[in-house]
């Protein structure tokens, strides 16, 4: 009770300094219950949360809720669903992953944030956390095997790069197959062992997927870079003919 009454204050509170605030809520440590539970759990803080706020009269304010647990990788894909909602550029990504998939016989496919493992997008298929479980295993393995064995002597060079590519065949007839899309993200998909065999189609549709992704990306770059412009002309014009300005800015 104590919680929902912190809750309660920290959203009122944080909803008057802004009211167009996204509140995303972690319920830690649920591994102690049964699945059922977990999600009467989740069912019953949510209406509470909810109650408290229709009685304040806020009851326009949208809460998210995840469960998690640090013995498996609920934290990660909890915060994957945040980070999701501050990239604009989703819809984009997740048709560009549904066109990659579709023409490649892929069964599933995530774009990862190599450092954090976050994954930014992914197709339109339902994740289970198993596969998600699989693909951060997989970047680890491959981050480590690079660290130990793919740095030159001095320990120069970084163990992620544009050549950071790895395929691992499990034993359920499934292919792994992780390759390098930016400086920080990365592709891996699933794919059934004789799809695999077009390996030649699907690494030209990766070709043209990374391509089609850094394209999103130099787009964004450029919107920034024009803001940033815009903001030194609006300095510049603040400032007398000899470049001092009149007052601190
Ligand atoms: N079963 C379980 N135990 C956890 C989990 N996360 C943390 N713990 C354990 O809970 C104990 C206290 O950790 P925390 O609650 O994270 O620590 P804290 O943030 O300092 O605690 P408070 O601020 O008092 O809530 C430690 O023994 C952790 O190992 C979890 O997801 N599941």
């Amino acid at each position: 009770m104590e919680a929902l009454a912190r809750l309660h204050l920290t959203v009122t509170r944080a909803y008057k300094v802004n009211p167009d605030i996204n509140f995303e809520i972690f319920i830690h440590k649920v591994d102690g219950l049964s699945d059922d539970h977990k999600i009467e759990t989740q069912r019953d803080i949510h209406q509470r949360a909810n109650d408290d706020l229709a009685d304040a009269g806020l009851e326009k304010i949208h809460l998210s809720f995840y469960l998690t647990s640090i013995y498996d990788h609920s934290i990660f894909e909890a915060f994957s669903k945040v980070v999701q909602k501050l990239i604009l550029q989703l819809p984009t990504l997740e048709n560009l992953l549904n066109i990659f998939i579709s023409n490649s016989g892929i069964e599933k496919a995530f774009l990862f944030d190599v450092v954090s493992k976050i994954y930014i997008a992914t197709d339109s298929t339902p994740v289970d956390m198993q596969t998600y479980e699989l693909c951060c295993d997989m970047i680890d393995v491959v981050i480590d095997i690079s660290c130990i064995y793919g740095l030159k002597e001095d320990g120069a060079g970084t163990p992620y790069d544009k050549e950071s590519t790895a395929i691992i065949k499990l034993n359920n007839t499934t292919v792994l197959y992780l390759k390098e899309v930016t400086k920080f993200l990365a592709l891996v998909c699933f794919v059934r062992e004789e799809c695999f065999e077009r390996k030649g189609l699907i690494d030209y549709n990766f070709h043209c997927f990374r391509k089609a992704i850094h394209e999103v990306f130099e787009v964004r770059m450029k919107v920034v870079r024009s803001r940033k412009h815009q903001n030194q002309m609006q300095k510049n014009k603040r400032a007398t003919p000899n470049g001092t300005p009149r007052a601190p800015l």
